[in-house]
């Protein structure tokens, strides 16, 4: 289902909502969130939200993806942007967080302790953005459903729009990520699309079926649904999906 809300702020305020009942009503909530800027929001309210602090114990997160290359504690890394997003702000401790290491020697194994993390702890709730190319994770256009991670080569696209992340000019060539039949294989899976700069690429995702956007393999299932804000919409029938 496609949801279009008015504004960033309203999608904002029910992912957060949605968040929070998932904590409260999942028996082992695993809990597998984006970084970037579009879910910036999201985590401040959840996080700003009394309520779930009694709760924050039973929060478990696993990595969706991660950088080759860059260390966890420098800027842009997904894991330093979510853990000032959100894992600081709840006070998460470490062993609540399955992250990537994008710095290991040894990436395949780094792939294997992750699948093995979540064949132990499946995911029950999965937050994704979209790339400026309509990718989820680090999956590029034109790659494989695999129910597995892997080491990804990124694209041009990705490199760029990822220099907003950090502090100084930094070379990307790889990510490392989680499979999009991970994602899809989540027991609830939120995509979130906002902003005008997204309009075009929600555009192409809407009415172009042939263009192998990762986005599009996770259309049509019942627990997957897409929310947008209406700058992000801008180019689509509001009453579609
Ligand atoms: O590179 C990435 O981009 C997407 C979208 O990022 P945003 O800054 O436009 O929200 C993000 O969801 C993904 O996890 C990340 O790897």
């Amino acid at each position: 289902m496609i949801r279009i809300f008015d504004t960033e702020e309203e999608v904002a305020n029910e992912i957060a909502r949605e968040m929070k009942e998932h904590l409260f009503n999942e028996q082992h909530p695993v809990f597998c969130l984006a970084s970037g800027s579009t879910p910036h929001k999201s985590y401040l309210k959840f996080a700003g939200n009394p309520e779930i602090h009694g709760k924050i114990k039973d929060f478990n997160f696993v990595s969706l993806d991660e950088w080759v290359g860059i260390d966890k504690s420098s800027e842009g890394s997904c894991y330093q942007m979510l853990n000032q997003d959100l894992f600081s702000l709840i006070s998460l401790d470490d062993s609540q967080i399955e992250f990537f290491d994008g710095t290991s020697p040894d990436l395949k194994q780094e792939c294997s302790r992750i699948d093995r993390y979540i064949e132990q702890h499946p995911i029950t709730f999965s937050l994704m953005g979209v790339g400026m190319n309509g990718h989820i994770g680090l999956n590029e256009p034109g790659c494989p459903v695999l129910n597995h991670s892997s080491v990804v080569e990124l694209s041009e696209t990705t490199k760029t729009v990822a220099q907003k992340y950090f502090n100084q000019p930094t070379e990307l060539e790889q990510g490392i990520t989680l499979g999009l039949g991970q994602v899809i294989n989540s027991k609830r899976v939120i995509v979130v699309i906002t902003g005008e700069r997204k309009a075009d690429i929600v555009k192409e995702m809407f009415s172009n079926p042939d263009a192998k956007l990762p986005a599009q393999e996770l259309f049509g299932f019942e627990h997957i649904d897409f929310y947008l804000d209406a700058e992000a919409a801008k180019y689509i029938d509001r009453h579609q999906g």
